[in-house]
Parts: structure tokens; C-alpha cells; sequence
């Protein structure tokens, strides 16, 4: 365990003038330019490049005007964001957004640019990708109330997501949301027909994933689909901040765990649960109404009503924002907000540790 001994005060000499602004601390950076991409097939992929340039001007990261290209290296840092709208595009970045708006569009997209194989060798490399709302789904490995007759996921995360978890559009909320990693201050969480994570699975194994493959011939392993994560191996070591609740796993309890297996290939990632809104109860009549007061949610988080329209299994918490290794999934819609803390986190915490390794 570690404990933090109280630092000494500076000395008088050092103190700072209470007008001058604290530097922020310092930042491994790598001694190439940096490329965000954004998906730039359908949604909100402009305010995302807007906020990002915000994020990196707050942690004061050199931006540079032009995008750079992998063709192009360099051995100076600088940050710049781009569209990705083809896999060459990707092949740039060193970093993705998925962004909200409409999964199936952009499943669609994704098809027709030819970058589905690309997208799920980018998320099974670990590299650092961030969705939001239809972007979560997208890198979920199971989705719920999908689109009739199925739709493309990239897939890469050990989780189901219920789409539409929240209901219509009429539903939309906005909620003050507690995420520890950004510290104290509440972050304004916009919800917009989005989805919610109903449980977690356990991740499948590569001798798995590659029969999964076999028997697909090239087909999608992550797809819309409804079916029981019960061929699964292993469970997922899990991180969850002490102020948010239990999670949920998709296996039944009365269910035995089924015993790992020994190819030593199954670890995954832990997932890390960032944030959570309090649980709905459910009716028998799957008409999920928001019961937040005995988990301290936002008086807005009170007043959600779930509609009837997306039966969803009971749960016991609504997970919003995960993170398994360099994936992360957020619900909502960061970037349709001025705060950069998100934006922040991911450049500092996911990205840049995942190019400078200490
Ligand atoms: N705001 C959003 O991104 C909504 C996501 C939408 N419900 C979908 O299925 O893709």
C-alpha cells in the first residue's frame, strides 16, 4: 500500500506569486509528431477535433498547423488531429475517436470505405481508441437491440451494449457524472439516445476467437447479436473505482464459472469501469424507471424514465465509461460539451503512455 507523507511547504524564496499559473506536471512525450484521428463517416467528428485541439492546449502540447503523415517523420514532437476517412488515413494515426451518431451509419461507412479489417486489427493491436455513444457501440464485442437483420461491430471490447439503452431522442438528459478519474468536479454528461452497458463478458480466448474466425470464413466475430456469452473463458479482472457500484456479469450466478483455460493465451486487458449512473428497477413489465436516490445520482438522474420500447435484462448499475487497456467507451457525448477533462485524460493517460513507454 502506498502512503503519502505530507510534502514540505516551499521555502519562502520558492513560494510562487499566487498570480502566476502553476505548471502543469511535466509529460513523457515521444520525440515524433503526434496524430489523433477522428472517424469522419457520420456524427459529431468536428466538435471532437475542436475539443482535442482545446485538450492540447491545456496540456500544453506543441500543435502542429499541418497534419503530419507517416510519410512525413519528423523527430520533433508536435499534436495534431485529423479525419480519418480510409484506412490510409488510419494508417497515419497513432490514436482513434470513434465518434456518436448513428452506429449503423457509420457500420455502413466503415463497410464501404474497406476499413472494417483494418478497424479490427487497429482495436486487437491495442491501439488507443476511444467511442463515443455510437462509437461504444461500435467497439463493443456484443450489442443488443440492433438494427433487424444485424450490423457490423468492430468489436475489441469484452462487453455488451444495449442500444438505445436510455430510449428516443425525446429521452435525451443531460447529469452532473461522477468520474473519479477526472477527479471531484462532476462532468456533464450528454445523453442522446445512447447506449448502456448491460453486463460485461468474459473475454474469449485466442483458440476461440481464431475457431470463431474459421467457422465465419471471414465473417464478423462481433456483430449485432443477442446470443449468451457462455463459450467464454476465464474472468476479466476488473477495476472498479471504490465510489462506483457492482457491476453486472452477463453469466448467470447459478451458473458455475467455467474453468480457464490453460492455452495461456486468454489475458485480456483488465476492464475498468470509469463511471456509472445508479441502476434502474425494472418492472415485470420491462418498463425500466430510474430509482437514483439510494446511490446519490444527480436530481436530473432521479427523474429519468426508461422506456418501455428497449426490453433490456434487469441490471444492477448502468455502466457509461469503461476502459480495457487503451480502448475506452463513453455513453455520452464529451465532445458536444466545453469540457476538455475527457479529451485531457485521453491524450495523457491512454495515448501518450501507450507511445512512451517509461
Ligand atoms: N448519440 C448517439 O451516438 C446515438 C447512438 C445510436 N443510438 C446508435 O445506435 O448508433
Amino acid at each position: 500500500m502506498q502512503c503519502s507523507s505530507p510534502k514540505p511547504s516551499p521555502s519562502p524564496s520558492r513560494r510562487r506569486s499566487p498570480n502566476r499559473r502553476a505548471s502543469p506536471p511535466r509529460l513523457n512525450l515521444p520525440s515524433h509528431p503526434l496524430v489523433i484521428g477522428v472517424l469522419a463517416l457520420q456524427g459529431a467528428f468536428r466538435e471532437h477535433i475542436t475539443l482535442l485541439h482545446k485538450a492540447a492546449r491545456v496540456l500544453d502540447l506543441p500543435s502542429s498547423p499541418s497534419a503530419s503523415t507517416a510519410s512525413s517523420p519528423s523527430n520533433a514532437f508536435s499534436f495534431s488531429a485529423i479525419l480519418v476517412r480510409n484506412a490510409q488515413d488510419l494508417a497515419a494515426c497513432h490514436a482513434l475517436i470513434i465518434p456518436g451518431g448513428e452506429s449503423t451509419a457509420i457500420a455502413l461507412g466503415v463497410q464501404r470505405a474497406g476499413m472494417l479489417r483494418e478497424l479490427r486489427t487497429w482495436v486487437a493491436d491495442d491501439r488507443p481508441t476511444w467511442g463515443t455513444c455510437a462509437g461504444m457501440i461500435m467497439l463493443a464485442r456484443e450489442a443488443s437491440g440492433g438494427k433487424r437483420g444485424g450490423q457490423e461491430l468492430i468489436g475489441g471490447m469484452d462487453c455488451r451494449v444495449g442500444r438505445n439503452g436510455f430510449g428516443s431522442q425525446v429521452d435525451s438528459f443531460e447529469t452532473q457524472l461522477n468520474i473519479p478519474a477526472l477527479g471531484p468536479e462532476p462532468f456533464p454528461a450528454v445523453f442522446i439516445r445512447a447506449p448502456v452497458v448491460d453486463c460485461l463478458l468474459d473475454p474469449v480466448s485466442e483458440a476461440e476467437a481464431a475457431a470463431n474466425d474459421h467457422a465465419s470464413a471471414g465473417q464478423s466475430s462481433s456483430t449485432m447479436t443477442t446470443t449468451k456469452a457462455t463459450e467464454t473463458t476465464g474472468a476479466l479482472p476488473l477495476i472498479i473505482a471504490p465510489s462506483l457500484l457492482p457491476y453486472r456479469s452477463c453469466r448467470p450466478k447459478s451458473q458455475e464459472a467455467p474453468s480457464i483455460s490453460n492455452h495461456g493465451s486468454s489475458w485480456r486487458p483488465p476492464m475498468e469501469i470509469l463511471a456509472a449512473l445508479a441502476a434502474p428497477v425494472v418492472s415485470s413489465a420491462h418498463s425500466p424507471v430510474a430509482d437514483a436516490s439510494s446511490h446519490g445520482a444527480s436530481p436530473r438522474a432521479e427523474k429519468l424514465v426508461l422506456t418501455a420500447s428497449v426490453p433490456r435484462p434487469p441490471v444492477d448499475t448502468q455502466i457509461v465509461a469503461l476502459r480495457q487497456g487503451n480502448l475506452v467507451a463513453t455513453s455520452f457525448h464529451p465532445e458536444l460539451t466545453n469540457d476538455v477533462r475527457l479529451h485531457a485524460f485521453f491524450i495523457r493517460d491512454v495515448v501518450l503512455p501507450s507511445l512512451v513507454r517509461p
